[in-house]
């Protein structure tokens, strides 16, 4: 059965398909109870009404499971349920089938394993007492009832048997619910560890935005969309203009804080489906797609007056910095060397043509 805490629809298949093998192996030995309950001389209504009591109770489980309704459980499998009522049922039979009611007691042990997917270890525990209970209880009513078909040793003996059989596997089950809940827990850090690489690999630490891989990963994308006849799209190469000077002024940390003030202005400024990637240095990719030229040299018009209301403290000094962008549209045959050649050659234009421009290529 299943784990209680994460009802997966994996999960719940399971636990169905579980309980109604829980379903088949009980009518089975249904069957088998009202043939050895017969040989052993109960009369057929006792025998009829139990086997159906045992039965029915199990199809009632799984018809719970099977509508959801066990879902608002914490443990929607209702292992726990299926065990208890297993071994009561079982307790029930055994006065009831005689001289061969011992045949019951390695099904209740068995019973017991089905819910290592489900329970923990101190469930089993009160599991292996609830079974040591009524089946005990079962075999004081056969000895009492019919000390002639059970005699009072051999009972004694089969529940001392039990008393070792059942905490031993009460232990056992729980070992390995432990061993499956750590395993459990490894592969959900495994799976938080994976998310916390891939940011690794694929944002620059600075600033978070992505990082060049990763921008040469989207570029490639995109490419091999606009080839097949995509929308228009436009790449554009920043450069923060005169860096070295607020580097060489105010120290590398207020260098670092233009950077990611500007980063920010930058995803604030664009869509939230167009690429900032900080490329290098103090230079950094934009990759507009469905902007035509028109469109993209308006978004970085927006960054330019983003830009030009950032403030950022350098001890008394309030500084304010200007970029510089090559922007050119996606051309047909273009390669992603020759676009990014396009808009380094554009960006070096600005710069020579004074700075704090966009030219578009
Ligand atoms: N604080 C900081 N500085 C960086 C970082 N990466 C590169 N730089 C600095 O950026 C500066 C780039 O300077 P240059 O390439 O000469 O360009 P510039 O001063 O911006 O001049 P123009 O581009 O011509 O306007 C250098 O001083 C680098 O040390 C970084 O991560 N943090």
């Amino acid at each position: 059965m299943t784990d209680a805490a994460a009802s997966t629809p994996d999960d719940r298949r399971a636990a169905i398909a579980q309980s109604a093998v829980v379903v088949a192996a009980s009518a089975v030995c249904q069957l088998v109870f009202l043939w050895v309950g017969r040989q052993a001389g109960t009369p057929w209504p006792w025998l009829l009404a139990a086997a159906g009591a045992a039965f029915g109770g199990l199809v009632l489980l799984h018809l719970l499971i099977r509508s959801g309704w066990s879902e608002r459980l914490e443990d929607p499998s209702l292992s726990q349920a299926h065990i208890q009522y297993g071994t009561l049922s079982m307790a029930i039979a055994y006065p009831l089938m005689g001289v061969y009611g011992s045949l019951v007691l390695p099904l209740a042990v068995a019973l017991l394993t089905f819910g290592v997917f489900a329970l923990r270890g101190r469930q089993f525990t009160g599991l292996a007492l609830w079974a040591l209970g009524v089946l005990g209880t079962g075999m004081a009513v056969a000895v009492l009832g019919w000390p002639r078909q059970v005699p009072g040793d051999l009972a004694l003996g089969q529940f001392m048997a039990l008393c070792i059989a059942m905490p031993s596997i009460a232990w056992f089950a729980a070992r390995i619910s432990v061993l499956r809940h750590r395993l459990e827990q490894q592969r959900s850090e495994l799976s938080e560890a994976l998310v916390r690489i891939e940011h690794l690999a694929t944002r620059d630490a600075l600033t978070g935005l992505a990082n060049r891989r990763h921008a040469e990963a989207v570029l490639d994308q995109t490419l091999r969309r606009q080839r097949r006849g995509g929308r228009p799209a436009a790449l554009a190469l920043v450069d923060l203009d005169h860096f070295k000077r607020v580097n060489d002024r105010h120290g590398h940390a207020v260098g670092d804080a233009v950077l990611v003030a500007f980063a920010r202005a930058a995803e604030s400024a664009l869509r939230d489906t167009d690429l900032v990637a900080r490329w290098g240095g103090e230079e950094f990719l934009l990759l507009l797609e469905g902007s035509d030229p028109l469109a993209a040299e308006s978004a970085l018009a927006r960054l330019r007056a983003t830009v030009a209301e950032l403030a950022v403290s350098a001890g008394d000094e309030i500084l304010r910095f200007t970029f510089s962008a090559g922007l050119t549209p996606w051309q047909a045959g273009d390669t992603a060397a020759r676009w990014l050649d396009r808009a380094d050659r554009a960006l070096y234009e600005a710069k020579a043509a004074g700075r704090d421009r966009t030219v578009l290529a």
